[in-house]
Parts: C-alpha cells; sequence; structure tokens
C-alpha cells in the first residue's frame, strides 16, 4: 500500500450527488436501505434451492459481506442484484424500486461488477480496460482515458501500470484493476464476488485495506461475497451468515457475530478464536504506552541488565538488543534482536495483544503515524485493559 497516497477529485457529496444520474430515481438518504431483498427464493431448473425465502436490507454507504459454505447461495444472492439472475419469488430492490421495472442494461450502469481474477480483457491496455465503461456510456476516447487514469491513481496504482497488458501485472495489480474498472462508471453500487480469492494471503490483506481505505473515501454501497470469515469480520460493517440452502443464519456486526453467535452452525463457522480475534473491534485508546529504554544504531552500547529497544534516527524501531548484550559499539543492525509485530496508536487491542505476545521483551512497541516509537505496553496491561471493556458492556 502506498502511503502518503494522493486521491482525486472525488468526495462523498460528489458521489451522492451522482446516484441520481445513474438512474436509482433519486439521491440516497443517509442510514437509507440501498438494497433489499423480500422473501427471495431461487430454485434452479434442475430443482437445486439455492436461495430459501431470504429477506436483508442493506444499508447505503455500508460494505455488506455475504459469508458461508461454499455452495450455499452467496453468489447466486448478490447477482439477482443486477438481474443476472432473476428469483423465483420474491423481491430485489434498489433504492426503492424493484429491480424487474429496470431496463437491464441501464441498472447495471449503477452497479459496479468485481469478480474473481479480475476478469480483464487480455488483449486490450490497464488503462483501455478501466475506459471501457466511460466509453460504453458515450464519453469521448481522451475524457474515458483521463478518468482511466484517476482511477488508476485512487486504487493506487502507478501511472505507468496503465500501458500494460492484465498479463504483465501481478495477481494484486490485476484485482486493483478489476476495482478501479468497476468504479470507472461512478456506481453507487458495487458487487464483489470473492474479489480477493485468488492472491497470496500478505497480497489479500493489502487489498483488503486499500478498500477499507478506498471505502472511507468514496462511501459506496457494497455487497461483498466471500467464504472466509476473517475476511468478512474484517471488511463488513454488517455481515450476513449463510447456511447451506441459502438460509440466512446470522445478520449482525462482526463484534456482536463473535460475541454472541445465534446458533452451533455459526459458532462453529466463525471459528474456535473468536474471543482473540474479538479484539480487533475494542480499540486500545486507553492503553498508555510505558516508557521505553532505547538505544540508537550505530550509537555506545551500555551494558545493562534490561531490554532495550534500538531505533534509527527517526526513532523507528529496528529491533531489541537483549539484557547483557554490551560491546564498544557502534551498534551495528545484526547486533539485534528482531522485533515482533508494531502496534499503531489508537489501534485495537488485538494488534497491542500481538505486538507483546510477539515481542522477544514482552514489550509491545506503540509507534505513531511517522513510525516513531512512543511506548511499550505488556500483555497483562492489555488483558486488563479488556476487563474494564467487558465490564463496561
Ligand atoms: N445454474 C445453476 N443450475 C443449477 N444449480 C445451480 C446453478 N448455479 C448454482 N447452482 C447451485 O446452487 C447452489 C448455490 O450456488 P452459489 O454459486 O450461489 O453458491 P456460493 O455460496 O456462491 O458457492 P461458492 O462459495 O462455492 O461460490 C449450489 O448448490 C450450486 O450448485
Amino acid at each position: 500500500m502506498r502511503a502518503g497516497h494522493a486521491t482525486v477529485s472525488v468526495d462523498r457529496g460528489k458521489w451522492t450527488a451522482r446516484l441520481g444520474s445513474a438512474g436509482f430515481g433519486g439521491p440516497a438518504r443517509e442510514g437509507a436501505r440501498l438494497i433489499e431483498f423480500q422473501s427471495v427464493r431461487k430454485q434452479y431448473p434442475n430443482g437445486t434451492v439455492a436461495v430459501e425465502e431470504l429477506s436483508l436490507s442493506v444499508e447505503t454507504g455500508t460494505i455488506t459481506v455475504l459469508v458461508g459454505p461454499s455452495g450455499c447461495g452467496k453468489t447466486t444472492l448478490m447477482r439477482m442484484v443486477n438481474r443476472m439472475i432473476e428469483p423465483s419469488s420474491g423481491t430485489v430492490s434498489v433504492n426503492g424500486t424493484d429491480v424487474r421495472d429496470r431496463d437491464p442494461a441501464q441498472l447495471r450502469r449503477g452497479i459496479g461488477y468485481v469478480i474473481q481474477q479480475a476478469g480483464l480483457f487480455p488483449h486490450r491496455t490497464v488503462l483501455d480496460n478501466i475506459a471501457t465503461v466511460p466509453l460504453l456510456a458515450g464519453g469521448t476516447r481522451r475524457a474515458a482515458r483521463h478518468r482511466a487514469g484517476e482511477l488508476l491513481d485512487l486504487v493506487g496504482l502507478p501511472a505507468e501500470l496503465g500501458t500494460r497488458y492484465p498479463a504483465q501485472l501481478s495477481g494484486g495489480q490485476q484485482q486493483r484493476v478489476g476495482v478501479a474498472r468497476a468504479l470507472a462508471a461512478d456506481p453507487p453500487v458495487l458487487l464483489m464476488d470473492e474479489p480477493f480469492s485468488a492472491v497470496d494471503p500478505v497480497v489479500r490483506e493489502g487489498l483488503q485495506d486499500e478498500l477499507l481505505r478506498l471505502q472511507d473515501e468514496l462511501g459506496k454501497t457494497v455487497l461483498f461475497v466471500t467464504h472466509d470469515i476473517d475476511e468478512a469480520v474484517k471488511v463488513g460493517e454488517k455481515v450476513a451468515v449463510l447456511r447451506q440452502g441459502g438460509h440466512l443464519a446470522q445478520y449482525a456486526r462482526p463484534d456482536d457475530l463473535l460475541a454472541s453467535p445465534s446458533d452451533d452452525f455459526v459458532t462453529s463457522f466463525v471459528g474456535r478464536d473468536r474471543g482473540y480475534r474479538r479484539l480487533s473491534f475494542v480499540d486500545a485508546a486507553n492503553l498508555r504506552p510505558s516508557p521505553v529504554p532505547t538505544v540508537r544504531l550505530g550509537g555506545r552500547i551500555p551494558s545493562d541488565d534490561r531490554w532495550r529497544l534500538a531505533v534509527d534516527e527517526g526513532d523507528r524501531p529496528r529491533g531489541w538488543l537483549p539484557p547483557g548484550a554490551g560491546s564498544a559499539g557502534p551498534l551495528r543492525e545484526d547486533e539485534l534482536v528482531a522485533g515482533g509485530s508494531l502496534h499503531a496508536e489508537h489501534g485495537s487491542l488485538r494488534g497491542a495483544l500481538d505486538a507483546a505476545l510477539s515481542a522477544p521483551s514482552g514489550l509491545g512497541v506503540v509507534v505513531n503515524a511517522a513510525g516513531a516509537a512512543v511506548g511499550v505496553v505488556t500483555a497483562d496491561e492489555v488483558l486488563s485493559l479488556l476487563d474494564g471493556h467487558r465490564a463496561a458492556t
């Protein structure tokens, strides 16, 4: 992910104002339900019931995740929104209008669609892939390419990738191009079907972070399908857990899902370490980092019986110097023990606990936005804060 990423000139107001022009019958209201499934059922001609009497509302400007085991009907449900699949009974409405009353082509202009492995056109350059929709909508080639360039920047890709072909990009880069293409027509709604499942776990986490950053900026209404509960609770503001036969097992905020699964199916689906994962939703604002003795790289090494945090000239942590590890100096990086994960100030208790548990010193390093160490926390301190949180809720 690029730090300090420049943004293009899109803001929530502008996107909201464009809802009307995207053809959803007027601007959406804050807190309104943009997508509604009402008693929706889908039975395929071979008799398979993919979705059974399901009702669900998706709030405007939020990311809602459909999660569940393979074959539970997630994709079927999602594709009913843009009329790639028609329900056997029940209604799907977008901004108050039954999608069956909408012309499919016009409906889809207001709904971006991102799929696994990006689905890019292999013989078109990256810029032309992104420009496809603005061109189809009747824009000039020049305007469409300009817009494509802005979107490339928006999804964190350098401009020089614009002239490459999809096969010349990594899986993660292709996925970002897929997102840029889906955003090209300014759709108020984004459907994302397992968009990140074809990339490795590290890239996948980066793409999830990027989606959350984009969402902060654009405030789309996103329906996101995954079978990965970790991904669901990370990106979803609300999570719908489906079980076989297209039944809605639970629809809740991630924290509530982890705290109070509704039945045995949801309990086993959210997994055994849900208590630990719940820490992601408890913020660490009340955690007070303690000072830590430091030593600067290249500096003299005092010999003492404490762990010392080695930092660079910007006070950024570089590793730990174990107790009693004095030497004539100057201190070199290869004399250090590798540090654990770092806890970003104002992050969650999960990040703080992980920093403490993964540090060789048992001291989790807290860093500020510039990456400079501001102090340390212990696992005991994190857990006692959690006790306080539990008592208060
Ligand atoms: N065109 C079709 N004809 C018949 N059955 C279908 C059709 N498409 C899907 N199904 C069946 O409907 C059920 C739901 O499929 P769907 O693709 O919606 O599930 P899913 O939860 O998205 O699965 P996955 O996570 O594996 O992609 C499955 O049993 C599937 O085999």
